[in-house]
């Protein structure tokens, strides 16, 4: 089934800083800055502006001691009042500075999770990508929590090293240049080598914390995922008085996720261990590196006011080369946390781009015009068919037993189609393989109108019920009224809309909200009984009225009237039916059945004494 070597592939590859990190990291880099005049280059560059600015002005304030110490030892009021004033001015400046600094960090930190997320979303939810991800591919955990928690935290990191990431290349060079000024080739050439040994220890600490971050996150999706199935389902739950057992297993995931965050604090203390060692020892180098000039003579003439002045200033400029180059150590802890979010989004982006190009070469139809309500009008082949099945063979993924074998079958307009068989034999397969969900193991199976109004339109055996007004629940997955309402008023789409509640047999629920357009913050699920569900599917079905409905247990939680009044309502509405059910009364409304016998047999019969057809189709547009 889709993608599988790649997964496995991408499974045996564990989070680590590797090549595959660099790769990744460039590749979401490309996305958050997709070209030179976009908002996110735009404000990178102020950034730089406004920390090269702030380094400047850190520079004279850090200078300011040793102008101090000459009108201090000179006792020059005068110079100590004019130098206060400069200081404050500085002050001033550099915490107006910093206030910026922080400001476009955060700017660039919303704007970098709006272009990742949408840039996620716009992959995710291309064609039956968002299907496969989360019921058939099992080797990316949690795409929800990879999308809303790890890009946002992704972000959040990013933009606290962006300021200091930034700016390290201009002070570097510049206190590297004024370093090696006060002290000689000796200064930077330590500097640099107590850096090079930081950053191989750093990188041997951070390994095992990259992999365990990837893992700690999994396990928080998990975690969450647990919580959102006892409140979808606390009904059913409740029933059970499954408090205990839920109890349990909801603490035995806590527990999976606390172990391992505690391991991650272990393995982050040695990373501490080491950045901290090295920030100190980086103050205590400073002073070997002025010790070195004063030692062998090199100030031997000055008077001891030139000469604290001269440590007090090379102090500052050694430290300062130092604290660029700890500050970059300081920022692994940051990196390892990057790092691992990094690996979470890169395989999850690796993985839809797997899907899709799959998808496009399965079914070049896939992609954009896949989608509900940009395909009204296409798909060349016969009219009066909606589906044409030639030695069509499906199994389920991961098993190697095909559910049916060589299946010949043409769906044509004004033929109704019952499937039957027993449980488990692959009904909804076949409808999976007919909505290209599931591809198929052989054979040919091409739908041959378009989906939607005027096409075809799946009931799918759980109701969807979307979030939103009622009216959002009739028009689903319409974004809008109706097309043939919209060239009349919106009134005409509420009177159809208010004729289908009631022909479906839930006109109460508008009464319920309180107007077809009003806010209701309830879970749909949660306060509408099955039955009323499947009626609320009828309607929507009535609303769009499919050329072809294929209803997959449509009716199951409905009485025997009920179901013979909505089956009625549909072929009065010209709708050509293709039901998947097990009870016997479903047989009068159809002419064919095709029974699934398991182990890949089939049989196609023809019923017997069917119902006519009226038009109500024109009457209702
Ligand atoms: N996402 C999936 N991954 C793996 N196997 C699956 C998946 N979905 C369904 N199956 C398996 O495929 C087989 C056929 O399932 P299908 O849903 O088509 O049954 P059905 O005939 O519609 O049953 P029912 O009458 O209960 O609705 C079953 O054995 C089922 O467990």
């Amino acid at each position: 089934m889709p993608c599988l070597e790649k997964s496995k592939e991408r499974r045996t590859n564990g989070p680590k800083l590797d090549w595959t990190f660099v790769q990744r990291f460039c590749s979401i880099q490309r996305v958050l800055f997709p070209s030179w005049s976009s908002q996110s280059v735009l404000m990178f560059g102020t950034l730089l502006g406004v920390t090269l600015t702030e380094q400047l002005i850190i520079y004279q304030v850090g200078i300011l001691p040793s102008h101090f110490y000459n009108v201090l030892a000179d006792k020059d009021y005068s110079g100590f009042r004019s130098l206060m004033g400069t200081a404050m001015v500085l002050i001033l400046l550099n915490s107006t500075l910093k206030s910026l600094d922080q400001y476009i960090c955060n700017q660039m930190y919303v704007s970098w999770r709006t272009t990742l997320t949408e840039s996620l979303h716009s992959s995710y939810f291309q064609g039956r990508v968002y299907y496969i991800l989360n019921v058939l591919q099992e080797d990316i955990d949690n795409p929800d929590q990879r999308i809303s928690q790890d890009v946002e935290r992704f972000c959040k990191q990013m933009s606290t090293m962006a300021s200091r990431l930034i700016v390290s290349p201009f002070t570097i060079s510049y206190y590297t240049y004024q370093c090696f000024r006060s002290t000689g080739w000796i200064g930077p050439v330590s500097i640099f080598g107590y850096f090079v040994v930081g950053t191989i220890a750093n990188k041997i600490l951070m390994g095992p914390i990259v992999s365990t971050l990837f893992e700690q996150e999994k396990l928080e999706g998990d975690f969450r995922f647990k919580h959102m199935q006892i409140r979808v389902n606390a009904e059913s739950a409740a029933f059970f008085r499954a408090g205990k057992v839920e109890h349990m297993r909801t603490d035995r995931r806590l527990q999976a996720l606390l172990q391992t965050q505690k391991s991650l604090i272990n393995k982050e203390l040695w990373l501490y261990i080491g950045v901290n060692t090295f920030d100190y020892l980086g103050g205590f180098l400073s002073y070997i590196i002025i010790a070195i000039p004063i030692f062998t003579g090199v100030y031997d003439g000055l008077t001891p006011g030139e000469l604290s002045a001269l440590i007090s200033k090379n102090a500052f400029v050694c430290i300062y080369l130092i604290n660029g180059f700890t500050q970059l150590i300081d920022l692994s802890t940051t990196l390892s946390d990057v790092a691992g979010y990094t690996h979470r989004i890169g395989e999850l982006r690796e993985a839809m781009d797997d899907i899709l190009h799959k998808q496009c070469d399965y079914d070049p139809a896939s992609g954009e015009s896949y989608d509900f309500d940009s395909d009204f009008n296409v798909h060349a082949g016969p009219v009066d068919t909606a589906f044409i099945l030639d030695r069509l063979s499906y199994k389920s993924p991961y098993s190697d037993q095909l559910l049916v074998e060589d299946l010949s079958l043409k769906i044509s307009q004004g033929t109704h189609l019952l499937v039957v068989g027993n449980t488990g034999t692959g009904k909804t397969s076949l409808l999976r393989v007919l909505n290209r969900l599931w591809e198929a193991h052989s054979g040919f199976v091409q739908m041959t109108t378009c989906f939607g109004p005027r096409g075809t339109l799946f009931l799918p055996q759980k109701p969807y019920m979307t979030d939103g007004t009622l009216r959002e629940q009739v028009i689903y997955p319409l974004k809008d009224i109706y097309p043939a309402s919209a060239s009349f008023s919106g009134s005409v789409d509420d009177d159809r809309i208010m004729q289908f509640l009631e022909l479906a047999g839930v006109s109460s629920l508008l009464k319920r909200t309180g107007g077809l357009d009003e806010k209701v913050d309830w879970n749909w699920y949660d306060v509408l009984s099955p039955g009323e569900m499947q009626r609320l599917s009828f309607a929507r079905l009535f609303y769009l009225q499919p050329k072809y409905a294929v209803l997959d247990e449509a009716t199951s939680a409905l009485t025997e009237e009920a179901e013979a009044q909505l089956y009625r309502t549909c072929k009065q509405l010209g709708m050509t039916l293709i039901s998947l059910g097990h009870r016997s009364s479903l047989e009068k409304y159809h002419d064919m059945q095709l029974k699934l016998c398991g182990e890949g047999r089939w049989e196609l019969t023809k019923l017997k004494g069917t119902s006519g057809t009226l038009s109500l189709r024109q009457e209702a547009t």
